[in-house]
């Protein structure tokens, strides 16, 4: 039974970046970008002196995994509809749906491979909450669950759970 929530929504929690979402009719978006924030709450008990972790330590987990998606393109690797060909310093990045073939390069350094088929909130979430799930060691041993919550724009927000 968890006893506390510990919730993280500092404004710092956001990433910048560029992406465009697929549709199963073979429609896309163009490519456009957000000013994604960030919400993590960690639920657990009170370990040693009442702290259920440092504070800090949490903050910088989530602020750590915010910068690794900052001003990038959000780019799905695991897309029927999309090849990636990695030549020189560039990423070609072909799309062919159904509806639509458009033809991207960009910088690799400015390109985050998602492993999933649409850069949708819906991914994004559940990836970063594997991504804290994956850090959570950090925090000790009080933490028995969290949830992340993405928005892509004021209003709309995916929110995940997990148990620990
Ligand atoms: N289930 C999902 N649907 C859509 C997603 C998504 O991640 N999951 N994403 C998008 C686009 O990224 C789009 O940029 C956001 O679309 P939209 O809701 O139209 O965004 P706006 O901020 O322009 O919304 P308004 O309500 O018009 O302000 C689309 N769909």
């Amino acid at each position: 039974m968890s006893e506390f929530r510990a919730t993280f929504a500092k404004d710092r929690q956001k990433f910048s970046a560029a992406h465009f979402t697929l549709f199963e009719d073979g429609s896309l978006e163009r490519l456009h970008g957000h000013n994604y924030n960030v919400t993590v709450t960690f639920e657990g008990t009170a370990a040693e002196l009442g702290l259920m972790f440092s504070f800090h330590d949490a903050k910088a987990l989530v602020k750590e995994l915010c910068d690794a998606w900052d001003e990038r393109v959000l780019i799905p690797s695991v897309s029927p509809w999309i090849e990636v060909t990695e030549r020189d310093a560039q990423l070609e990045v072909v799309v062919t749906t159904p509806k639509h073939r458009k033809f991207y390069s960009f910088p690799r350094e400015d390109v985050v491979l998602l492993a999933c088929d649409n850069a949708s909130c819906e991914h994004l979430t559940r990836l970063f909450a594997d991504a804290v799930a994956a850090q959570l060691h950090r925090l000790g041993n009080a933490v028995t669950g969290f949830e992340v919550a993405i928005s892509e724009s004021a209003g709309q927000t995916i929110a995940l759970s997990r148990s620990i």
